[in-house]
């Protein structure tokens, strides 16, 4: 027998309505407040909401936004992106909300997942909020959710007061795939935070960009460096696809990205409450989708979206 430990890794989605409690479930496993809880306008791609360590299984956390609601073209590629990075993860937990009950919402996902054969061996059910409603209410509920889809476990949490994560935690850790880690330890604690600063960027790059390309392009953080005087640097690179998207991240005379920076770091100092100098550089990398790690490839058909 080899004394090497065995690692396991693995994609988990959370799939839910809004609201359902995604962000405050995801903040409880990963034990630091790392994903920002917010109301706002969803956006395309499957986003790395945090890494979970339990043992020698890590677990990354990752979103399905744009489940809900095609409207229009973009948003139908939304949906499809959506599902298929629900797909595409190991394990799925669905994420209702015990007071709501089965709502139309979830029906809706219960048919989208049995329409898309996603196996019931891969789908968790967590009844969220469970502080707010009676234990025989939540024992019907139980049983009206098995009688309608096949799930691998069943979990009733209360996200925000920490019932019953624990348990969740350990039945995906011993449920993820064999394998080495996507992230090495000593990244982790680090990463989340890098990860928030980008999608701070992104979000204030597609404020302003409406339309025009903001499901074309990337940020990555690419250093962090805490300094003696308390501030913090970070460097960021957008890339883009095309050349032509270069000149639109930066506007006439860069005043786009100049517009961006700025409202990005106001965001980023007030989430960090210290000073940032944030940096910005624009890259052409046409084949990012391509060239990504597994993780970046989740959620998003460019062929649709873009
Ligand atoms: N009572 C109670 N409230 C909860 C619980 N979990 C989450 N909430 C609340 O539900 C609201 C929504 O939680 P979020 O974590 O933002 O939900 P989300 O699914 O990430 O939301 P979107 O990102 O908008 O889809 C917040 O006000 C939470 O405080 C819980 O276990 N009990």
């Amino acid at each position: 027998m080899s004394e090497q430990k065995q690692t396991r890794a693995g994609f988990v989605a959370l799939i839910g309505e809004p609201n359902a409690g995604k962000s405050t479930l995801t903040n409880a496993m990963v034990g630091a407040k790392v994903s920002i809880v917010t109301h706002k306008v969803q956006t395309t791609r499957a986003r790395i909401r945090g890494v979970a360590m339990q043992g020698d299984s890590q677990l990354v956390l990752v979103d399905t936004p744009g489940l809900f609601r095609p409207r229009r073209n973009l948003d139908r590629a939304m949906v499809k992106a959506a599902w298929s990075g629900a797909a595409d993860a190991d394990i799925v937990v669905l994420l209702i909300e015990a007071h709501r009950g089965k709502t139309d919402g979830v029906d809706a996902i219960l048919a989208a997942l049995k329409e898309r054969n996603v196996e019931g061996q891969k789908v968790a059910l967590a009844i969220n909020k469970i502080d707010r409603i009676p234990r025989d209410r939540l024992l019907a509920l139980t049983a009206e959710m098995s009688k309608e889809f096949d799930f691998a476990q069943i979990f009733m949490v209360s996200a925000e007061k920490g019932y019953g994560v624990d348990d969740l935690k350990a039945w995906l850790a011993g449920r993820v795939p064999e394998g080495p880690w996507m992230y090495p330890e000593d990244q982790i604690a680090d990463l989340p935070l890098r990860m928030i600063a980008a999608e701070i960027t992104r979000e204030k790059l597609t404020l302003r960009l409406h339309q025009e390309l903001p499901y074309q392009l990337t940020v990555e953080t690419e250093s962090w460096e805490e300094r003696k005087d308390g501030s913090v640097r970070i460097d960021q690179i957008i890339y883009v696809m095309r050349d032509g998207h270069k000149g639109i991240a930066l506007g006439p005379k860069g005043e786009t990205i100049k517009a961006v920076s700025m409202a990005a770091r106001e965001e980023l100092t007030e989430f960090l409450g210290r000073k940032v100098h944030l940096f910005l550089q624009i890259k052409v990398r046409p084949n990012w989708l391509d060239e990504a790690e597994r993780f970046t490839e989740m959620g998003l058909d460019i062929k649709d979206g873009g």
